[in-house]
């Protein structure tokens, strides 16, 4: 493949794969590991990996997710203003273009590299490509570390927050709603949760050197039948951010302590990682960047390779912040840079 990788990011952005519809995109990605000899590859569902079994004393799995999160109001793939815009320019193709054209072009890295390209990451835990394939190959996941394509502004960010989403459920009366004081509204009673949302002060917590902003929002609201029925049951879900000093039963113990005797149900939860930066080859890349180390807001899988006992950062070109957002791009430049340090590391 002798393509660059900014255009190869504008072609892997052409092929739309929002959570659960990478078929398309797995394929391509396994035909072109599949060219190269010094590769043994590996698909299981959407997930497909790739490594060197040099027999060398090193090995660090180089990962990322091949899915985004749904288009929304993100224009088309275009290169303006010296940046690539489109949904999964930041999050996470440019990166993935960059580990497709590496795994490809270094037959001879000067540690062992297992490449991993996985689906469903933008989604609730259960779903996730990479925690399938573990389980059903887990002896894919030996390695002295990790490292997550996801954007960390061509820096290294290290750890992640962990993420909790919980549904707060009211209930009430339902009745005709020019007669309402024969029934009992359920939305209403969302007023208070959400109003102690909306003043609601969160922590930043620093832990092993990085500071972790942690964040609570309602991100979603469910309830009413029709337009004149008082509503006789709701909805609230909440995402709660938490920092990697946080487990995630305390994480629950801060929402059940807030919101008091409400019905609240976790319906999906991820612990956080703690940074990982204290191993030599990790300690080379963030060198190799020549940037400052950051903490990472969002939820990665360093979360998981951390469990795994494999250390885990992220590194990846763009601003997390433009993530999932309408005006997601990054700078070609950048690009560039994270592509380059990205080989240098694995090489020199
Ligand atoms: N199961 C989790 C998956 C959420 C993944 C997502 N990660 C990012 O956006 C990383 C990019 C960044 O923060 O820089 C997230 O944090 O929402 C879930 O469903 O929450």
């Amino acid at each position: 493949m002798s393509v660059g990788v900014v255009a190869l990011a504008q072609e892997l952005m052409e092929i739309s794969s929002v959570s659960g519809d990478e078929q398309h995109l797995a394929d391509r990605i396994e035909a072109t590991l599949h060219s190269a000899p010094h590769l043994e590859v590996i698909r299981h569902g959407n997930t497909v990996a790739a490594r060197t079994s040099r027999g060398l004393d090193t090995r660090v799995i180089v990962a990322g997710h091949i899915d985004t999160v749904p288009h929304g109001g993100v224009g088309p793939v275009r290169i303006a203003d010296g940046r690539l815009h489109g949904r999964g320019s930041v999050d996470m193709k440019s990166a993935v273009a960059s580990h497709l054209i590496l795994a490809l072009l270094l037959d001879s890295p000067r540690v062992d590299v297992t490449w991993m390209f996985y689906d469903q990451e933008e989604v609730e835990a259960e779903r996730n490509g990479l925690g399938h394939f573990h389980t059903a190959h887990p002896e894919w996941f030996v390695a002295d570390a990790a490292v997550l394509g996801e954007p960390s502004l061509g820096g290294v960010e290290g750890g992640c927050n962990g993420t909790m989403r919980v549904e707060i459920r009211s209930h009430g009366v339902a009745a005709h709603s020019a007669r309402p004081w024969r029934g009992d509204n359920a939305i209403h009673h969302l007023a208070a949760p959400l109003q102690l949302l909306a003043g609601f002060e969160p922590e930043t917590r620093v832990v092993d050197g990085l500071a972790y902003r942690e964040s609570l929002n309602a991100v979603k609201v469910h309830g009413g039948i029709a337009g004149n029925v008082i509503p006789d049951s709701a909805t609230l879900t909440v995402n709660y951010r938490f920092a990697p000093d946080r487990s995630v039963n305390d994480a629950e113990a801060v929402l059940r302590e807030l919101f008091g005797g409400v019905e609240l149900v976790v319906v999906d939860q991820s612990p956080g990682a703690r940074p990982g930066l204290d191993i030599p080859i990790v300690g080379e890349l963030v060198t190799a960047s020549g940037r400052e180390v950051g903490p990472k807001y969002g939820w990665t899988d360093v979360a998981r390779f951390s469990a795994l006992g494999i250390p885990a950062v992220n590194f990846g070109p763009g601003d997390g912040g433009l993530a999932h957002s309408d005006d997601e791009s990054v700078e070609i430049s950048e690009i560039e840079h994270t592509h380059q340090v990205l080989h240098n590391w694995l090489t020199e």
